[in-house]
């Protein structure tokens, strides 16, 4: 599983598949297609566009909420939080070489995606982010190492991606806390280029990891 998922999100100065694209430029092979309130056509044609990016650069393609999409956009899989289809029965419809990520902001949510048998963990938020709307509370470093140390108890190996307002500043203290990456949206679509942004976060990753 790779370290960097990025997460679309609607800019003024870029929409869903060009900032996919400039991620994908920098390196990340990991692209989480999330367009909140978007139609069912826009869903299909960006879906489309950014299903074509991630074949061309072998990225793995997820879809935001939408288990319906996954086949007809030839997904690789979907990320579910706890409002979406519980995790088993997405995981019925798709069978097991699809890849269902779930949204964990507790140590309990964690359990019971293990149960249901997600791929990896979403966990946050981090700190406040506006990219998401309806935020659960924040865990800072030190929820992720209390979450991180109750799944090591239970015996949980599931891999865990730290989410919401992570800076490149951030990421050596994250990784420290013992995540399996981070996923991340507006630091890279706030810098002057999101695809240098992309290479420097993936570098200071690979660091952390080596
Ligand atoms: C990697 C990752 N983690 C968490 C989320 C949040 O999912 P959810 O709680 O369903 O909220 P929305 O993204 O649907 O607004 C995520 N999308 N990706
Ligand atoms: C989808 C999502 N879920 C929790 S925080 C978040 C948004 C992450 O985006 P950013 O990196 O811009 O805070
Ligand atoms: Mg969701």
């Amino acid at each position: 599983m790779q370290n960097l998922q990025f997460i679309t999100h609607y800019t003024e100065q870029y929409g869903y598949a060009d900032a996919a694209r400039l991620a994908l430029e920098g390196g990340c092979r990991w692209i989480q297609l999330r367009m909140k309130d978007a139609s069912p056509e826009e869903w299909m044609r960006t879906g489309a566009e950014v299903e074509a990016l991630c074949r061309r650069y072998g990225a793995t393609f997820i879809l935001d909420d939408h288990v319906e999409w996954v086949d007809v956009l030839h997904a690789d899989g979907v990320h579910l939080g706890k409002s979406d289809m519980p995790i088993d029965e997405a995981r019925r419809l798709l069978g097991q070489d699809r890849i269902i990520g779930g949204t964990a902001n507790t140590l309990e949510d964690v359990m019971l995606h293990a149960v249901r048998g997600a791929d990896y963990i979403g966990c946050g938020p981090f700190r406040f982010t506006t990219t998401k709307e309806k935020l659960a509370p924040t865990l800072g470093l030190e929820g992720y190492r209390r979450i991180l140390d109750g799944m090591k108890k239970k015996g949980i190996s599931l891999p865990l991606i730290a989410i919401g307002g992570i800076t490149k500043e951030d990421i050596p203290a994250l990784m420290e806390t013992g995540v399996d990456g981070i996923a991340l949206s507006g630091t890279i679509l706030r810098a002057g280029s999101p695809t240098e942004e992309t290479r420097n976060i993936l570098r200071i990753l690979n660091v952390q990891q080596s």
